[in-house]
C-alpha cells in the first residue's frame, strides 16, 4: 500500500490483529506478519496495568525475535482498565454483557504495551500507551444487539471503536489508534530513529 513511510530494512508484526496489521500497512510499511502463539498469562497480585501490557508485549516480542535475529520485531498487547481491573477479551457473549455494562456511561483506560526489538543490535524498546476514552449510558437492548454483532468478541473491554463500537463512544482524550491496538506515531518514531523507515519521499522530489 502507498503511505507516507518506507521500509528500509526488514520488519515483522508479531501480532495476529488484523487491526494492527492495518495501521501499519496504512502508513506505507512492508512487513511480514509472525503471531506469537505463546499464551498471556494473568497479571501478577499488584501489578500496575501499565506494566502488565507492557510485560505481555514482550512475552510476544520476543518469542517471535529469538526467531528472527536479525529483523526489526514489533509486538503489542491492549487491555482496557476500569477502576484498576484490567478487562481482556470476553469469554463469552455473557461476558462481552457484563464488561460493557461496566464500561457504559464511564470513563475507562485502554492501554497499549508495545516492544520494538532486534536482538541482532539489541534494541529493545518497551513502552505504554494510555488512552482516556468515555462511553454512552447505552441500553441493555443497544448492548445486547452489538453483542450479537460478535464484533466484541476478540477485543479487549469487548468494544472496537474502529467497527460498528463506535456508537458507544462519546469522547477519546489521547491516541486513537492507542485504541484501536498500536499507537502509530509512537511507533513510527522508534522505528525512524533506528532507521528502518523513511520518509517515502525524499527530499529533492518535493
Ligand atoms: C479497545 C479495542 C481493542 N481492540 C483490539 C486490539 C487487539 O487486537 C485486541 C486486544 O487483544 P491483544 O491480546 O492485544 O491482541 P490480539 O490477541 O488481537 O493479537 P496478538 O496477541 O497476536 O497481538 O483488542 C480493537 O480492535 N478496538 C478497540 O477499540
Amino acid at each position: 500500500m502507498q503511505g507516507p513511510f518506507r521500509t528500509l530494512r526488514p520488519l515483522t508484526l508479531a501480532s495476529a490483529s488484523p487491526r494492527r496489521q492495518a495501521l501499519l500497512a496504512g502508513q506505507g510499511l512492508c512487513f511480514e506478519v509472525s503471531p506469537s502463539r505463546l499464551g498471556e498469562p494473568a497479571p501478577e497480585p499488584a501489578e500496575a496495568p501499565e506494566i502488565y501490557a507492557r510485560r505481555m508485549a514482550r512475552i510476544k516480542g520476543e518469542d517471535i525475535a529469538a526467531k528472527r535475529p536479525d529483523q526489526t520485531v514489533i509486538s503489542a498487547d491492549t487491555i482496557v482498565v476500569r477502576e484498576g481491573r484490567i478487562l481482556g477479551k470476553p469469554r463469552n457473549a455473557a461476558h462481552a454483557l457484563h464488561m460493557l455494562s461496566e464500561l457504559a456511561g464511564n470513563w475507562h483506560d485502554v492501554i497499549t504495551g508495545f516492544c520494538v526489538l532486534h536482538v541482532r543490535e539489541k534494541i529493545s524498546q518497551c513502552h505504554a500507551v494510555t488512552t482516556r476514552v468515555h462511553m454512552i449510558p447505552a441500553s441493555a437492548a443497544m448492548l445486547r444487539a452489538y453483542i450479537a454483532t460478535e464484533e466484541p468478541m476478540d477485543k479487549a473491554g469487548a468494544y472496537g471503536i474502529q467497527g460498528a463500537g463506535a456508537f458507544l463512544v462519546d469522547e477519546v482524550r489521547g491516541s486513537y489508534t492507542n485504541v484501536v491496538g498500536l499507537p502509530v506515531p509512537e511507533i513510527l518514531r522508534i522505528l525512524l530513529t533506528c532507521a528502518v523507515i523513511a520518509p517515502a519521499v525524499s527530499p529533492e522530489d518535493v
